[in-house]
C-alpha cells in the first residue's frame, strides 16, 4: 500500500487546517436526555450522527468512546460503524487517506490483550474493510507495550494510527504510570510512562511531519511529564489529551503540561462540547472556541 499516507501526516495536516481538536462523541445517558433523546439505541444514533453531521469537515478529528455504544449492545456497534462511516463522508477533508477522507476518526476502545488476542483486536479496529476501523485506535500497553505488536503492524500496513496509553488524565493513573519498571530499563530506574514514551519513539524514528504510534497523555496530569522523565520530544508522534473541559483541563494546562512537544498535542474534549447541543450552531460555536483556545496554547 505504498500510496497510503500515514496517519501521522494526515492529522499533522488536519490539526493545521482546523485547529488542535478533536470532539469526543461520548453519548453519555444524561447527554441524551439534555438533548430530548431517549436512552436507547435510536437515540443513541440521533444523538451521534446530530453531531457528526454539525461537526464533519469543521474539526481535526472525532474521537468516538466505544464504551458508550457497547452499553447499547450489539445494535450500539452498528451505530459506531454508522458513526465512523459517516466521519469519512463527513465534510470535504484534508487529509488524503488510505482511502479514507472527511473528518479522522479515533476510535476509543483502549484495547489491549496478549499478542495473539491483540491480533483479532486488530483486524477489527484497523484492517482495511472492517466496519469498526476508524483512522486510529487507543491501546493499553499494560500487557506489556510488546503485546500490541500486531496492531503497530497492521496500523502501518493501513496507513492507521495508535494511541498508546502513557500518562492517562485520571488521578488513579499514577500508581501503574509512575511506577519504575522490572525490565532492564528497571535497572535505570526508568518509569513505566517514560518506557511507553520510548517504546513509540523507536517506531516514529526519522518520521516526518510526526508519527503515526501517538501516546495518551491527559491536559490535567500537572507536572507529572517531569516527574517520570517521560520524552515527549523525542516521541515524534501525535500526543492525545484528554481532560479539556469537563475534567477541568484548560488553556493554562494545555500551555504548561507538552513542554516542547505542544506542536503535536491534538487536545480533546467531549461533554464540554456536547452540552451545547443539540442545536447545530451551538455544537459549531462550542468547538470552534474549544479548537481556538487549544490552539492559542499549544501554538500560539
Ligand atoms: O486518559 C484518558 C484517556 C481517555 N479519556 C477519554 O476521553 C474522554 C473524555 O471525556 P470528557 O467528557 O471530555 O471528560 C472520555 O471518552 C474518556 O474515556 C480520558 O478522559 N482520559
Amino acid at each position: 500500500m505504498s500510496d497510503v499516507v500515514p496517519f501521522g501526516a494526515r492529522l499533522a495536516a488536519a490539526m493545521d487546517e482546523h485547529g488542535p481538536l478533536c470532539v469526543g462523541i461520548d453519548p453519555h445517558a444524561s447527554l441524551l436526555q439534555a438533548w430530548g433523546l431517549r436512552d436507547d439505541v435510536d437515540g443513541l444514533r440521533e444523538f451521534s450522527l446530530r453531531v457528526v453531521d454539525a461537526l464533519g469537515g469543521k474539526v481535526a478529528a472525532f474521537k468516538p468512546q466505544a464504551a458508550f455504544f457497547e452499553r447499547h449492545g450489539s445494535r450500539g456497534l452498528a451505530v459506531l460503524e454508522e458513526v465512523i462511516a459517516a466521519a469519512r463522508a463527513a465534510g470535504s477533508g484534508s487529509s488524503g487517506s488510505t482511502g479514507s477522507t472527511g473528518t479522522l476518526t479515533i476510535v476509543d476502545a483502549k484495547r489491549g490483550d496478549i499478542g495473539s488476542t491483540m491480533g483479532a483486536y486488530a483486524e477489527a479496529f484497523l484492517a482495511e474493510g472492517s466496519p469498526l476501523a476508524g483512522d486510529a485506535l487507543t491501546v493499553s500497553p499494560y500487557l506489556g507495550f510488546g503485546s500490541l505488536a500486531p496492531a503497530v503492524e497492521l496500523a502501518a500496513a493501513t496507513g492507521r494510527g495508535l494511541f498508546v496509553l502513557c500518562l492517562t488524565s485520571n488521578k488513579e493513573g499514577f500508581e501503574v504510570q509512575h511506577a519504575r519498571t522490572g525490565g532492564p530499563e528497571g535497572a535505570l530506574g526508568g518509569t513505566v510512562a517514560a518506557l511507553m514514551a520510548a517504546r513509540a519513539a523507536v517506531l516514529n524514528a526519522g518520521a516526518e511531519p510526526m508519527g503515526s504510534v501517538g501516546l495518551v497523555v491527559g491536559a490535567t496530569i500537572g507536572d507529572a511529564v517531569a516527574a517520570t522523565g517521560t520524552d515527549l520530544v523525542a516521541v515524534n508522534g501525535p500526543l492525545l489529551a484528554p481532560g479539556v473541559g469537563a475534567q477541568g483541563a484548560g488553556e493554562r494546562e494545555l500551555a504548561t503540561t507538552f513542554g516542547d512537544a505542544r506542536r503535536n498535542v491534538l487536545a480533546s474534549s467531549s461533554r464540554a462540547v456536547l452540552a451545547a447541543g443539540p442545536d447545530p450552531d451551538g455544537l459549531v460555536s462550542a468547538a470552534r472556541t474549544a479548537a481556538r483556545e487549544a490552539k492559542t496554547a499549544l501554538r500560539g
